[in-house]
């Protein structure tokens, strides 16, 4: 399915939600009883999605808790995707980006040897290092805006360039070279004062935040500010869901975690009269 803001918000609106659920599948963290099957990363990442795909709009595998694993951590991100419904948003977070032959290649690899959705793109190479991913239709660029580890405070955050701040020059810069429909900023959910700034900056974007749960954000805070006609948000929480259980119960488990946090989104839905 080709994705667009519409469709996306079609789809948030349907499901009362706006969670993406993180597969960060590790390994050493996968429930004992899984390790014996062949494929325990599918197998763990078949039962969270059984278990939460009625509850969000998308699911953010990370790429490094495969690739670690060399060949077969490639083949089962390749059945979880196939495995993931065709309705929902897949989101490679492989944070990429080079000189431009080679963001091409990388584009191939996330957008035509797996179907995804869309990939995480560090921006600092600047525009000929994210054009070669904008070139392929109905696929998302998810641009790092503003990230929610400490060290985003290096940067992003206290670089002033002419009284703007690294990330918002970012936010602005990138715009030109695409539309909203092809645009995503990682906006992290530990920066809860600086999202009224920089909705006003990206208008029209969806925004991916990571950081609720395990780091520490919560959905109220990134909605207070977050929120835009089309809601404009993929709300991501990867541990706090597929691990909140290492037990026979984790997938039981992570559904409910899951359903907390759609609660949550559905609150705030009605709320802010989406609904
Ligand atoms: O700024 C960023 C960008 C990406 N991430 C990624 O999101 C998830 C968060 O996992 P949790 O377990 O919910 O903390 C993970 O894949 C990160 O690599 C981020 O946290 N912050």
């Amino acid at each position: 399915m080709a994705f667009n803001n519409q469709l996306l918000f079609k789809q948030i609106l349907a499901k009362r939600s706006y969670l993406c659920v993180g597969l960060d599948s590790d390994i050493s963290r996968i429930p004992k009883h899984l390790l014996t099957l062949e494929d325990p990363i599918f197998e763990f990442n078949k039962a969270i999605i059984d278990a939460t795909k009625d509850l969000c709009v998308a699911y953010k595998p990370n790429i490094a808790f495969y690739e670690s694993l060399g060949a077969s951590g490639w083949e089962s991100l390749r059945k979880t995707l196939e495995y993931i419904p065709d309705d929902i948003f897949t989101i490679a977070d492989a944070k990429r980006g080079d000189i431009g032959n080679t963001s091409l290649q990388y584009a191939k690899t996330f957008f035509e040897t797996y179907e995804f959705d869309s990939v995480t793109i560090a921006p600092y190479m600047g525009e000929d290092s994210v054009k070669p991913f904008l070139s392929f239709e109905g696929k998302y660029v998810i641009l790092l805006g503003l990230t929610s580890n400490k060290g985003s405070d290096d940067f992003q955050h206290f670089c002033d360039i002419s009284g703007k701040k690294l990330h918002e020059l970012v936010l602005e810069r990138a715009q030109e070279w695409s539309d909203p429909d092809q645009l995503m900023f990682v906006i992290g959910a530990t920066h809860p004062e600086a999202f009224e700034k920089i909705r006003s900056i990206a208008p029209h974007n969806f925004f991916l935040v990571p950081g609720v749960g395990a780091q520490g954000g919560t959905i109220e805070d990134v909605s207070r500010y977050g929120l835009n006609k089309e809601v404009g948000l993929l709300v991501n929480s990867s541990r706090g869901i597929i691990f909140a259980s290492s037990g026979e119960d984790f997938a039981s488990v992570a559904r409910e975690k899951a359903k907390e946090l759609q609660s949550q989104m559905e609150k705030v839905l009605i709320e802010r009269e989406y609904l």
